[in-house]
């Protein structure tokens, strides 16, 4: 016997049939309903696993019964039927709670995944909670536990989220969470940087290539839609797309079929897509610079990470915890701010967000010589410009230029290691002389090394 029970809600008998059909060879038992009525006495006599809805049903909405098996069964996913093309009801749907939707004609394949999904999303359900105990979203601000609560709850629908927030605020931390305590956590996640794409690779890069297909085309390639199969594909700054991507990416999330460059057929593809972006989506929307259409479809669900200058709470506790992290990672005693460090931090703006908070810390560490953190140490900058600071150290040794896309945490380490090797030829590699040369203890100095990799004592 079945372990699975499905619920199918459409006023037509041939949909019926179809779906209860595909469900029972997939060995789930199913019973159908051709009203809202029958559907609410149904509900009241069984636990179902999964709901199917048609929107219009002969006595009301599809969406109202959407939001009573929301409301009423919270632990019974529901999915919609929609009509082909008719995408806002869709979206409506989403809104409304329903974990995803299959558009009519149906698409066999499609609905056995969404099934597949579905029934994953329930078994996993305590897990979630298991799960989300273990967060690696950290924080201590109401902000904080309402964002944490929020990911809860979408990680169970498969709606397309919109994650906005400035520079290093978590957002793509977010999105992993969302993934990780959701029913496709064991399907990949691929994070694409939108803006870090060449124009002219960007279809191959989205929807793969056939070999031969254009100079340079060497061999069959994936795209990341397909890499992202049965998982979450993550736009990453997804306003840097050029308008012509717009146009195709819209197409490929509302058909969810890719074709790949040179191919005849198209490819069915099974993603939840999650984005971000730094920028103001809807301004560049309102400017023309971004479609309204494509930023309607993925913004289904909107979430803002705020900023950490108005998360006191956070600094506190993050500070907290990177100090701890540093000290194990560097086996040292744990470094402590002084009062007016930590008031220093409390008033500083952060434009790098958590991202900066966590450098501010590391090379605090690296130039504080008795464990405690003085404001001197936290090198603030005044002019929101972290990189001026570091640069003056160096005198007139050249600076390369940062460029836009790299790492910020890559481009200060680069500098860092220049200024040390600078410091350490003019010493004659005499660590004493080097380390005073660079203002920063002995011990300091034997901490970098290490990190940087350039320790030969051991
Ligand atoms: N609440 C948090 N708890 C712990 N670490 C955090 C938190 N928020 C952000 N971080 C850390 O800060 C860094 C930046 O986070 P993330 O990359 O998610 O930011 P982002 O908003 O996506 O940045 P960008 O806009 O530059 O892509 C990462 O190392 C991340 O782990």
């Amino acid at each position: 016997m079945s372990s699975y029970k499905a619920l199918i809600i459409d006023d037509e008998p041939d949909i019926r049939e179809l779906l209860d059909l595909t469900l029972s060879r997939m060995d789930i038992e199913t019973y159908s309903a051709a009203d809202i009525d029958s559907a609410h006495a149904a509900l009241e006599q069984q636990k179902f696993d999964l709901c199917i809805t048609d929107m219009n049903l002969p006595d009301g909405n599809g969406i109202d019964l959407v939001k009573f098996i929301q409301l009423n069964y919270p632990n019974t996913p529901v999915a919609v039927l929609t009509a082909y093309g008719s995408m806002d009801t869709a979206i409506t749907s989403l809104k409304a709670g329903a974990f995803d939707f299959v558009t009519k004609p149906v698409d066999l394949q499609r609905l056995r995944d969404l099934v597949n999904t579905a029934l994953k999303l329930n078994a996993g359900k305590r897990e979630i909670v298991a799960k989300h105990s273990d967060s690696p979203i950290l924080g201590a601000s109401p902000q904080i536990m309402k964002l944490q609560t929020q990911i809860v709850k979408l990680a169970r629908s498969q709606a397309p989220v919109y994650i906005s927030g400035e520079s290093g605020s978590g957002k793509e931390l977010v999105a992993r969470e969302i993934h990780r305590l959701g029913p496709r956590s064991e399907c990949p996640f691929v994070p694409v940087n939108c803006g870090a794409i060449p124009g002219e690779l960007m279809e191959s890069e989205f929807f793969g290539h056939k070999k031969g297909s254009f100079t340079g085309a060497y061999e069959d390639k994936t795209g990341l839609f397909q890499a992202a199969k049965g998982g979450t594909l993550f736009l990453d700054e997804v306003a840097d797309l050029p308008m012509q991507m717009q146009v195709k990416l819209l197409r490929a999330i509302q058909e969810k079929a890719v074709r790949p460059v040179g191919a005849q057929k198209e490819i069915d593809t099974d993603v939840r897509i999650l984005s971000a972006t730094h920028k103001d989506l809807s301004k560049l929307v309102e400017q023309g610079d971004f479609r309204q259409d494509l930023f309607y479809r993925i913004n289904v669900i909107q979430m803002c990470v705020p900023p950490l200058r108005d998360r006191i709470d956070d600094i506190r506790f993050l500070s907290e915890y990177f100090l701890k992290a540093l000290a194990k990672d560097w086996e040292m005693e744990l470094p402590r701010l002084s009062s007016n460090a930590e008031k220093a931090l409390q008033n500083y703006q952060f434009p790098g967000n958590v991202r900066e908070l966590e450098n501010i810390l590391e090379r605090a560490v690296t130039l504080c010589d008795d464990e405690v953190i003085t404001p001197e140490h936290l090198q603030l900058p005044t002019d929101g410009n972290p990189v001026s600071k570091v640069g003056s150290t160096l005198g007139d040794h050249a600076i390369p230029d940062f460029v836009e896309g790299d790492s910020l945490e890559e481009y200060l380490t680069d500098i860092e290691k220049q200024a040390i090797l600078k410091a350490l030829e003019e010493t004659r590699w005499n660590r004493t002389a080097a380390a005073k040369k660079l203002g920063m203890s002995f011990r300091s100095l034997r901490y970098r090394l290490k990190k940087l990799g350039l320790d030969t004592d051991d």
